[in-house]
């Protein structure tokens, strides 16, 4: 299940994630992202943020690649577009929302950026994996892209029930038609978080089953959008990428937890966690 390293490869080979993260008050996103998305082997990660964050991130990270982009506010300005439609080619996907907030932003101008972007990735299709406060955008802006699924959309429940105008409970009540009726509503692969994870691409629907109450932390879900970027890089079906991003994350936090306990696993432990998972997962251990 994991993709291929064929010998005969190069950093081109396992692709580039564009990651489009961080704001001035979530800065740590942008790196939880980035670097699980190395960690899970893609081939480049470009985290494409606003200069306070590529200030903090890359003090912490050398083998990312930056993409500083103009800020407005403590987030990133619409001014932006350019800079990161010329990032998108062949062999790019995209993950956006980590922590980009939109505070201080003229949310016109800003709903007009990401519309403008989601589009040329669906028209050029680009993989995109969407998180947090793209979703969020999404939700309020009441956009009804047409993903073709090539989208791994990862809300939580509250983001979900935001999305399909609804509430947190009823969502709880029934996980798996709720998370089915986003999948049709986009054309995406919606990952719905939580305990017994799902997975459903209106068709298809798998439930995750590793994970534990060590992953109940600020900043886990940033790990798992990396993890899926990371898998997509490397040519996976969206749908297959979402399932093994699940599973290693998970997997991830029940290793961590044997050495920090349930209390004290910390986001940033699971990227490496992850890398130790794969290497069980090549000598045939899961
Ligand atoms: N270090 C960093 O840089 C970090 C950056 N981050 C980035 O920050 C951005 C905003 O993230 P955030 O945590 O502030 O808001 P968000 O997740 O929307 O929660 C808001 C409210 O929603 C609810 N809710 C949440 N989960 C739920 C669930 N499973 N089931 C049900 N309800 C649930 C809950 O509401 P309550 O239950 O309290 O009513 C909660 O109070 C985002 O872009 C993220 O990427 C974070 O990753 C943190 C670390
Ligand atoms: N009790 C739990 N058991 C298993 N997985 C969990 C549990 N609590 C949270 N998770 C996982 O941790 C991650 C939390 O993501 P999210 O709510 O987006 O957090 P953040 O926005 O702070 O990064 C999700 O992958 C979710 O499935």
């Amino acid at each position: 299940m994991l993709p291929a390293r064929p010998e005969d490869s190069n950093k081109a080979t396992f692709g580039h994630v564009l990651n489009i993260a961080g704001s001035v008050n979530f800065r740590g996103a942008a790196y939880l992202s980035t670097v699980s998305a190395l960690r899970v082997g893609a081939g480049y990660a470009i985290l494409a943020a606003i200069p306070p964050v590529i200030d903090a991130v890359s003090a912490q990270l050398p083998e990312a690649v930056y993409l500083p982009l103009p800020q407005e506010g403590s987030a990133i300005s619409p001014k932006s577009f350019p800079l990161l439609a010329s990032q998108i080619k062949p062999g790019t996907v995209c993950a956006l929302g980590c922590g980009i907030s939109a505070l201080g932003c003229d949310l016109k101008i800003f709903n007009s950026f990401l519309h403008d972007f989601i589009s040329l990735l669906i028209a050029k299709k680009i993989p995109l994996v969407l998180d947090a406060d793209g979703l969020n955008w999404l939700a309020q802006s009441g956009e009804n892209f047409h993903f073709d699924g090539n989208c791994v959309m990862t809300p939580h429940p509250m983001e979900l029930a935001r999305l399909l105008k609804t509430d947190v409970e009823s969502i709880q009540k029934n996980r798996e038609h709720f998370a089915q009726k986003a999948s049709e509503k986009f054309h995406a692969i919606v990952l719905l978080k939580g305990h017994r994870t799902i997975i459903a691409d209106g068709k298809n629907l798998h439930i995750n089953e590793t994970g534990n109450s060590a992953l109940a932390k600020a900043g886990t879900g940033d790990c798992l959008t990396g993890m899926i970027a990371g898998f997509l890089a490397q040519k996976m079906s969206p749908f297959d990428a979402a399932v093994l991003g699940a599973k290693i994350h998970g997997l991830a936090g029940e290793f961590a937890a044997k050495e920090f306990s349930e209390y004290g696993v910390l986001a940033s432990d699971l990227p490496k966690y992850a890398a130790k998972i794969l290497r069980e997962s090549e000598l045939g251990n899961f």
